[in-house]
């Protein structure tokens, strides 16, 4: 199954946004980049757009598409497309989850990420690109 996620910079700082995931669904209570399947007939981009509106309220620009991932979890495997994005705005509000936290990129080993996020996690923590003022 295709999953389109979005790691959304903060507006204004190196922060970024992560959300948790509700308590009755696949992989609950994990924090989780917002994001979720791509729709019959949508691209990649519209359904990381639409999704994000959906699960956080927040309108973004697409700065980076990253390699995908794909995860075999028991009885499902998903492909997670990435895309490094800015947020318009700050005032994120969790719609589809539980929780949303502006977090810094050091701050995301203190939160419980599903298997298939770690990759993402160590090039996070690799990257420069969330401290460098030009992006
Ligand atoms: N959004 C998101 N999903 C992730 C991440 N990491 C990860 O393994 N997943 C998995 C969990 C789910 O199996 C799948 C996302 O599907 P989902 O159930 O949230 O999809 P959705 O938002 O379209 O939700 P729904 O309409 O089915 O309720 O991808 C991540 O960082 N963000
Ligand atoms: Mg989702």
């Amino acid at each position: 199954m295709n999953i389109a996620i979005a790691i959304i910079k903060h507006p204004k700082d190196d922060r970024i946004l992560i959300a948790q995931r509700k308590a009755d669904v696949h992989l609950a209570n994990f924090w989780e980049f917002p994001g979720g399947k791509c729709h019959p007939g949508e691209t990649l981009r519209q359904a990381v757009r639409r999704e994000t509106r959906e699960e956080v309220g927040l309108e973004i620009d697409i700065l980076e598409e990253w390699n995908s991932i794909t995860h075999d979890y028991p009885g499902r495997t998903v492909t997670l497309f990435p895309f490094l994005c800015r947020a318009l705005s700050d005032d994120a509000r969790p719609l589809g989850n539980g929780k949303v936290a502006w977090v810094t990129v050091a701050e995301l080993p203190n939160y419980e990420f599903p298997e298939a996020n770690a990759p993402l996690i160590r090039r996070l923590l690799r990257s420069t690109v969330l401290t460098a003022a030009a992006v």
